[in-house]
């Protein structure tokens, strides 16, 4: 059973086919316009798309670049009712899968549509790629999907934007995308949209020639010339001024521009990667982002979690990290202590990845010639914060804190519920003695007389619920 996308402006044979498809057990979409295929291609994945060659509102074949371009896009099956070898040429160059004359047999339809359905069962057999060296550090399982996806951006050639909060590495897998395609050898280049000064924006982006404007002395080319034939990053993308918006938008749909004052428009082969921290969705709610750009830069979307959803990644980011400054300090690595790793996982990380590199720098620094990090080398708020993170509600009674015995009235067996009491009992008795030392966690191993290995794995185990 495939997922059949048919656009035909004929009533007629959206039907025909809807009803012999899903006879034969097809789920079918039938659309009859370039805008209604795009809005059904955004909330809907397809296995294969009947296409009808003459549609009233666009480029059918332009469309079916865009399908090629996304990473799990459609197999396309063009119609045309004119037995045109141009169009037929046009349409195979932008990768239909078969070009059919109509009226023609249902059989011949079916054939085509089988043939395109096994070729698309076997492509995706392959195993999904993956990223080379990139220095992408992260085990968890959000961040482990994020390079699976990443993986299969890189070997494609689609359009990618990678949204995310500040800070979560939007930057890093741009470029991991970058170096493990088959572009890696040509330029990478990056376009930050917050910086570009509005007056200069397409000058800056599309290049000038001389005389263009007051002060043009000499031509110059642009960064979309500069990146033809490899990749144009552009980063912080919710910031293109809106004057540029529509210009862009029809340099993505032709990799076409026309620098400043030109006569003559000029190509660039270039794949887009953009990222943004910003919700696109909203800012073009709000009218201050185009949506038809929106919807071009949608089509192959990798989001970053943020750090505090992937808490368990903390420790191996400090560790790489470390090693980092370290290289580029030319300076002996630093250690961590279970304890400074132990603070650093309590934060909340609201600048992510990026607030992490810059509270390590600064604990290299505090720490001076010490070859180990600990608490106090670090911010005080984040000292408090895994403070009162591991004293937690000291306002809750011990009886709120029994530990339970039966699980909505049923009885538990005994190994659980043993489990349980003593899980309770460890976390209290580490409430507890922290809290005699004063959060001082050296003290408080000293008060336990646990070996430091216990202690410390003690600590680990319960030292973000101690409360
Ligand atoms: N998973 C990761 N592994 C190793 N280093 C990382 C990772 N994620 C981010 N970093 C590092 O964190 C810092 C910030 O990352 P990056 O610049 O890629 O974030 P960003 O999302 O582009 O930030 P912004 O939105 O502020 O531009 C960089 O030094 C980067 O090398």
């Amino acid at each position: 059973m495939a997922s059949v996308l048919v656009v035909d402006v004929d009533p007629f044979i959206r039907e025909y086919l809807r009803n012999a498809l899903e006879r034969t057990g097809h789920i079918v979409s039938a659309v009859e316009s370039v805008e209604a295929a795009g809005m059904a291609g955004l909330t809907r994945r397809f296995d294969v798309a009947f296409l009808d060659a003459n549609l009233p509102d666009g480029d059918a074949i332009g469309m079916l670049g865009a399908f090629r371009n996304r990473l799990d896009g459609p197999e396309t099956i063009v119609l045309s009712s004119m037995a045109d070898p141009d169009l037929a040429e046009r349409a195979m160059r932008a990768g239909a899968w078969d070009f059919i004359v109509k009226p023609c047999s249902l059989d011949r339809l079916t054939h085509s549509l089988r043939r395109a359905l096994m070729y698309r069962a076997k492509r995706s057999e392959a195993l999904p790629p993956r990223l080379r060296n990139c220095g992408i550090v992260g085990n968890s399982a959000a961040i482990r999907q994020c390079l699976e996806q990443a993986g299969l951006a890189a070997a494609g050639r689609a359009d990618v934007l990678i949204t995310g909060e500040t800070g979560t590495g939007k930057d890093i897998f741009a470029r991991a995308i970058h170096q493990s395609s088959a572009l890696a050898n040509r330029p990478f280049v990056v376009v930050d949209c917050a910086a570009l000064p509005s007056g200069l924006a397409e000058s800056i982006l599309f290049g000038h020639v001389r005389g263009a404007f007051t002060g043009a002395d000499t031509t110059r080319s642009g960064l979309i010339r500069q990146a033809d034939g490899g990749t144009l990053f552009l980063d912080e993308v919710g910031e293109l001024p809106p004057e540029v918006q529509s210009t862009f938008l029809r340099v993505l749909q032709e990799r076409r521009y026309r620098p400043v004052g030109a006569r003559h428009e000029e190509a660039s082969d270039f794949r887009l990667i953009a990222a943004t921290n910003r919700e696109l969705a909203d800012m073009t709610a709000a009218g201050r982002f185009r949506s038809d750009l929106l919807f071009r830069l949608n089509s192959f979307v990798l989001r970053l979690p943020p750090l505090r959803e992937r808490r368990e990644d903390i420790a191996a980011l400090a560790v790489h990290l470390l090693a980092r400054e370290a290289r580029r300090d030319c300076c002996e690595v630093k250690g961590a202590s279970p304890e400074f790793l132990a603070v650093l996982a309590a934060h909340d990380w609201p600048g992510n990845v990026r607030e992490l590199v810059h509270v390590l720098r600064a604990a290299i620094l505090a720490a001076g010639g010490e070859p180990t990090l600990h608490p106090q080398h670090l911010p005080v708020e984040l000292k408090v914060c895994y403070m009162r993170g591991a004293m937690g509600d000291a306002g809750e009674s011990a009886q709120d804190r029994e530990p339970q015995g039966h699980v909505s009235g049923q009885p538990m067996a005994w190994r659980e519920y043993r489990r349980r009491v003593l899980d309770e009992a460890e976390r209290r008795y580490m409430a507890d003695i922290m809290r005699h030392a004063g959060g001082d966690a050296r003290r408080a191993m000293e008060l336990s007389g646990l070996k430091s290995a216990r202690f410390y794995q003690l600590l680990r185990q319960h030292g973000r619920d101690l409360s």
